[in-house]
Order: structure tokens, then sequence, then C-alpha cells
């Protein structure tokens, strides 16, 4: 699917548009986050929450999703390899914080 995106007539339009959007991607992104975070009460140690194999299946299906909604997935796979890589470092933390009381 091709998502449909208005035709911009200036560089303003262009930047007012990508501002909306970033509002978006922010919220889904905290959203995400507190999922992520749930997630540490059922890990039961640090490789749980590194969960390469997890990772890697992520991986697999956004690449599809990216090809899905024409996306370059090279571009996909490295923002998510970034952002799952930076939510883990946060769920390490959240996770020793749980398991050490
Ligand atoms: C949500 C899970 O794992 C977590 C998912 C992460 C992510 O997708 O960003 C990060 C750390 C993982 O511990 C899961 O295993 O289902």
């Amino acid at each position: 699917m091709v998502v449909k995106v208005r035709e911009c007539v200036s560089i303003s339009e262009v930047r007012e548009s990508i501002d909306q959007l970033d509002d978006q991607i922010v919220k889904l992104i905290s959203e995400r986050s507190r999922y992520v975070e749930q997630a540490a009460k059922y890990k039961k140690d640090t490789d749980d929450v590194k969960a390469p194999k997890m990772v890697e299946a992520v991986i697999e299906k956004v690449r599809n999703l990216a090809n899905e909604n024409n996306v370059n997935p090279d571009i996909i796979e490295e923002v998510y390899r970034t952002m799952i890589s930076c939510f883990i470092n946060h769920e390490l933390v959240q996770h020793s914080k749980l398991h050490s009381k």
C-alpha cells in the first residue's frame, strides 16, 4: 500500500507535515515504552530481557511491514535495531529495580 500524503507547495508545508508526524511518532513510542516496561515483570533474568531471538522476529516482522507500506526495509531495520537496543537498556534498569526488592 502506498500511503497518501499531501503534495506540499513549500518547504514550510513539508516541515509542518513532518512536525505533525513527529508528534504522533513520539506518542506511539511512548505507548510502546509503557508495554516494554510491563514486560520486565514477566522476564526471569537479563538473558530473557535481551531475548535475541525475539529481537530477530520483530526485525523480520517490521521488514515485511516496510515492504507492504512502501518504505525501504533497511531504513526500518536500522531504526528498529536502534530503538529496541535503547528499550532493552531501559528494561534492564526496570528489571533490576523489580528484582532487587
Ligand atoms: C516485549 C518483549 O520483550 C522486550 C521487547 C523489547 C522491544 O521490542 O523493544 C525490548 C526488550 C524486550 O525484553 C517480549 O519478549 O515479548
